[in-house]
């Protein structure tokens, strides 16, 4: 497995949506079942989608002219939902931990298949988990700065993302946040995960996202293995 063990399907949009979509749509599959047509196209799709909120959120285009895009939006909406799923397209339990086998020049691009995730390249080394990713105007809370709730999205995903990449089940049953500095938008953020501890079924882990060597932000989570344990009637 070399480090684009999962660009094919799981290339995360970024900032430069194009040159991800021809990227991932000029890819070959790495990933056996995984890394589908299908999954490489949703990839391309949720990326122009996601591309598409940021512009339909901050266009300044004359009013005229945001009606005709709606119907245009309406037009593409009605053709999708014409044959649809009730979930999006879920990654393989293993591809987290596929990634961190392949050691730490492979990336997990998250969220390349929900155009609603926030979507992070995601690289292991052992027990700690790196990404990075620039906030934007829809991830606007305070002005010009990332809206809370967004930083704990990203701190489950990086420390869940962690303890599912190495190799277990489990959920987040405690997440902590300290929100200590604003993190800016439109500017690259790094954030880091490791595990602390594990007691029983108990996994703990910490992380922070940082900007400019600033440490904005600092999460502690308690993660409890399901696995073999039905959670909600779904069996893990
Ligand atoms: C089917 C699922 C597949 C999973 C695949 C995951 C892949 C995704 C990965 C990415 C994930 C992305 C992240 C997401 O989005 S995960 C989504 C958000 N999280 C959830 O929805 C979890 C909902 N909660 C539960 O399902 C249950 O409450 C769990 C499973 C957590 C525990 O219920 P269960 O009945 O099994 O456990 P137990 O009562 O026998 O307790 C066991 C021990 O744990 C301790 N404890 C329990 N809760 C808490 C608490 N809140 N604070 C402190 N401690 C707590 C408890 O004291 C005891 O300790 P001890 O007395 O032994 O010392």
């Amino acid at each position: 497995m070399t480090a684009s063990v999962n660009e094919a399907a799981n290339r995360a949009p970024s900032q430069s949506q194009s040159e991800d979509q021809s990227q991932s749509e000029n890819q070959s599959s790495s990933t056996g079942t995984w890394a589908t047509e299908r999954t490489q196209a949703t990839t391309a799709l949720v990326a122009a989608t996601r591309s598409l909120m940021h512009a339909a959120a901050t266009t300044d285009l004359p009013v005229d002219d945001l009606a005709t895009a709606r119907r245009a939006i309406e037009s593409v909406t009605a053709e999708l939902s014409a044959r649809a799923r009730d979930r999006v397209l879920r990654i393989p339990f293993d591809l987290p931990a596929q990634v961190r086998a392949a050691g730490p020049e492979a990336e997990w691009n998250t969220y390349a298949l929900n155009p609603f995730g926030i979507p992070v390249r995601v690289t292991f080394d052992d027990e700690t988990s790196r990404g990075s990713f620039v906030p934007g105007a829809l991830h606007e809370g305070p002005p010009d700065s990332l809206h809370g709730g967004w930083s704990a999205h990203l701190m489950d995903c990086m420390l869940g993302g962690l303890v599912q990449a190495t190799g277990a089940r489990a959920v987040t049953a405690t997440l902590e946040l300290s929100y200590r500095h604003r993190v800016p938008l439109d500017s690259e953020v790094s954030m880091e995960a490791t595990i602390t501890r594990r007691d029983g079924r108990k996994i703990f882990a910490e992380g922070w996202i940082e900007h400019d060597g600033v440490r904005c932000v600092e999460a502690t989570a308690l993660f409890i293995r399901v696995d073999g344990i039905s959670v909600d009637g779904v069996a893990s």
